[in-house]
């Protein structure tokens, strides 16, 4: 037994000057953990709740704290979680807020780790993991609701799939990202950055299409090895009154929105599109995949928020292949990892992803390693997105 002896809750800074909740488990015998809550911008509708940072953090001390310490054993990862869910009494995390509660499961998951001597990724995923690597789907251009005046999609992601490591990978992300820069000064369009470090341009979805598409060739040429893209189309976010809004354009029906997002797959040779519906339409999800779903990942973030009910209904519908995992939207490590689980076992593909607003955390990037879950979305060249680029670097050479 290596019980929980102390929990110390604070409010840090997030990447978007916002408050969040970090978490700090030490163990009977010395381990120690800390782990931080993301928030995200673009949230679905049916995720876990955030709380005020200071208000989870109220809520967690007088429920959480003391039913934790001296109580659990921080290896016990289900029990933690369990623990979790027990005094929230809730179904959603609104009782403690999901980011109390997250970043007290992932602070208790690197106490177990430190307690047991082992990286994180293989106190998550035992003796048999962490021989594969995820591909990381970066972040180049995007807007949406994460920068104002740029592309109507979220974003355009660079997808090295052909990439032989995942240092490789993470690298060729950037360099896709450098000549993107490249390309827009060249036809003069000024850029800044959205939340994530992404190219945020002054540009319609099909200059973003045409840029990426050649920034992405001409480094995949470069490095030999093929270079993709997706997209996160977060399409809950331009949905309004039964039809996808895109600015400076006609608007698209459901129908529309289908046949465009087909389009573009075969166009483009997409590798990814993640949430090209609205969130509560599994019936066109499912007519979607049901036309591109053998030749790229239909992937569900707003659609599914990490939750196995929602994933099932998914499931049972042919809604996606592929499903995004965000452990805040669920509130435990636990529970992201039975949606993980979920998915593998009927054959949809698991993207492990960083959130809109960030910290320097890195336990997603060994939550895809632990759960070989085969992409990771944690952007490409901000710092609070190379903490779990790097991570994977470092893991890459430990194993
Ligand atoms: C990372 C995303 O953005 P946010 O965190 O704002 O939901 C996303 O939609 O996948
Ligand atoms: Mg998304």
């Amino acid at each position: 037994m290596t019980l929980i002896t102390d929990i110390t809750l604070r409010r840090i800074l997030d990447s978007r000057g916002n408050a969040t909740v970090e978490a700090e488990v030490t163990t009977e015998s010395g381990g120690f953990g800390r782990g931080a809550a993301p928030s995200g911008a673009s949230t679905g509708e049916h995720e876990a709740i955030e709380l005020p940072a200071e208000e989870a953090i109220e809520k967690a001390e007088a429920e959480a704290v003391p039913a934790l310490v001296g109580e659990v054993d921080a290896i016990d990862q289900r029990a933690v979680d369990d623990t979790l869910h027990e005094v929230d009494g809730t179904d959603d995390f609104s009782g403690i807020g999901a980011n109390s509660a997250v970043a007290i499961s992932m602070a208790a998951a690197k106490a177990g780790a430190d307690e047991l001597g082992l990286p994180l990724f293989q106190h998550l995923g035992g003796t048999f993991r962490g021989d594969q690597f995820p591909t990381p789907l970066g972040n180049v251009v995007g807007g949406g609701e994460h920068a104002e005046e740029a592309t109507n999609i979220q974003e355009f992601l660079s997808a090295p799939v052909g990439a032989p490591s995942v240092t490789e990978a993470v690298f060729a992300n950037a360099q896709v990202h450098a000549r993107i820069g490249e390309l827009l000064e060249e036809r003069g369009v000024p850029a800044n950055k959205g939340d994530e470090g992404a190219w945020a341009p002054p540009i319609g979805d099909d200059e973003a299409f045409e840029i990426v598409d050649q920034a992405t060739t001409k480094v995949g040429d470069e490095l030999g090895f093929e270079i993709s893209f997706g997209l996160d189309m977060a399409a809950a976010e331009m949905y309004e009154d039964g039809e996808y809004v895109y600015e400076g354009e006609d608007n698209r029906s459901t129908a529309e929105q289908i046949d465009y997002v087909a389009e573009m797959v075969d166009e483009y040779d997409m590798a990814y599109v993640e949430d090209p519906l609205d969130e509560n339409d599994f019936e066109a999800f499912a007519e979607l995949t049901d036309r591109v779903g053998d030749r790229t990942l239909i992937c569900g973030d707003d659609l599914y928020v990490t939750n196995v009910e929602r994933l099932q209904e998914g499931i049972d519908k042919g809604s996606s292949n592929s499903i995004l995992i965000k452990p805040n939207q669920i509130g435990t490590l636990s529970d992201a990892v039975d949606a993980i689980e979920l998915g593998a076992d009927n054959g949809i593909v698991s993207a492990v992803s960083h959130r809109s607003g960030e910290t320097e955390d890195t336990t997603i990037a060994h939550l895809a390693v632990g759960a070989a879950a085969p992409y990771i979305k944690t952007g490409t060249v901000a710092g609070e997105r190379t903490a779990k680029l790097n991570e994977l670097i470092r893991i890459e050479e430990q194993v």
